[in-house]
């Protein structure tokens, strides 16, 4: 195959950006085969700038990377060829129309977010260049600007291909992603696999926000692993209307994986919601529900529940 990707860049150096940005920069540091550059803001740009981007896991002895450039605005970026979409859902509709103007047809855009409707949202506003539906697990949060910190299993993506462009190859990428030491699963459809992690981050965020408790606190206790079960019900009603190939057993199946997590694990919604951010993602995980709720005629009664409880303040 011949080699068409030269440069990649980074949007949003946080929990996610942060840890497989990271990685990218370090493997390619001072290398010829990919220019790996960050979009960053406010103090995060300035402390990358002039020390690099701290990533505390496990994984790396050494700590720091330094990317081949960081820009503070997305209008500085020169003409993208490969952009990692890193940003919390209430920043995407922004960067979306910031980018609007630069992507061209063969640009690739891969978000890695959480959300079943990312794809959707970003084609609202970007209709042209490639945009491959992914999904994400890791856990890592912004310990202070510039400095990540990741615990837990390794990161993980599943991306498909683009339904707009299904004959768009995105291997070339993967084995740069692959070769950086990211685990990465390329696959036709990533849908299937979109939805699994929104039974998961949808049940489980909005609980753990909703009680300020970690993955592990709530399976342990049954009032809370019952309000997860009955949201995951909810959302497996809207995946069978909606044609969504999922397993029979998808609700056994993420307590299963919620499980795999180191127990004080916290979600990101959870984090946000406890820290008093005036955005969350709230949105992304029960307004969606709620919509399809209403668009498909289903009843999700204890994902409305939750949302409110959360939104009037609830959180202990
Ligand atoms: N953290 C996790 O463990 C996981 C998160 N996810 C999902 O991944 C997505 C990203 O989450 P996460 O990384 O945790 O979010 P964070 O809030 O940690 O990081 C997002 C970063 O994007 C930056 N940003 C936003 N807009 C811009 C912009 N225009 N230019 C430059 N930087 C920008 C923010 O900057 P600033 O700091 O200045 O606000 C912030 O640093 C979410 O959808 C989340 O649900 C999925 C799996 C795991
Ligand atoms: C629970 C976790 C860390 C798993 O990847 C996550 O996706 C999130 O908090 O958004």
């Amino acid at each position: 195959m011949n080699k068409t990707i030269k440069k990649l860049t980074v949007i949003g150096l946080g929990g996610v950006g942060g840890y497989f940005g990271f990685k990218l920069a370090q493997r390619y540091s001072n290398s010829e085969e990919l220019n790996v550059s960050f979009v960053a803001r406010g103090e995060t740009y300035t402390t990358v700038k002039e020390k690099g981007l701290t990533l505390l896991s496990p994984e790396h002895e050494n700590p720091i990377a330094h990317p081949a450039a960081i820009y503070q605005q997305l209008t500085d970026i020169p003409t993208p060829e490969v952009l990692l979409i890193c940003v919390k859902e209430y920043d995407l509709e922004k960067v979306c129309l910031e980018l609007k103007d630069k992507v061209n047809a063969h640009t690739v855009m891969l978000p890695l977010m959480n959300g079943v409707d990312i794809y959707e949202r970003i084609r609202k506003v970007i209709t042209n260049g490639i945009v491959l539906p992914a999904c994400v697990y890791v856990a890592s949060h912004i310990k202070e600007k510039g400095i990540v910190e990741h615990k837990g299993n390794a990161g993980k993506i599943v991306l498909g291909n683009d339904p707009q462009n299904p004959a768009y190859d995105a291997q070339e990428l993967v084995d740069l992603m692959k070769s950086a030491g990211i685990d990465i699963q390329y696959k036709t459809d990533a849908f299937p696999d979109i939805w699994t992690k929104f039974f998961f981050i949808a049940s489980f965020g909005l609980v753990s926000a909703r009680y300020s408790r970690s993955i592990g606190q709530i399976i342990e206790t049954p009032e809370l692993q019952q309000r997860a079960s009955l949201i995951m019900e909810e959302i497996k009603a809207i995946a069978i209307k909606k044609n969504i190939q999922i397993p029979a057993e998808i609700i056994a199946n993420t307590f299963q994986k919620a499980a795999t997590f180191p127990y004080a694990t916290p979600t990101s919604l959870q984090l946000d919601v406890q820290a008093g951010k005036e955005y969350t993602e709230l949105e992304l995980f029960a307004g969606a529900i709620m919509d399809y709720g209403k668009s498909l005629g289903l009843p999700v009664l204890e994902s409305t529940r939750i949302y409110e409880e959360i939104k009037a303040g609830l959180i202990r």
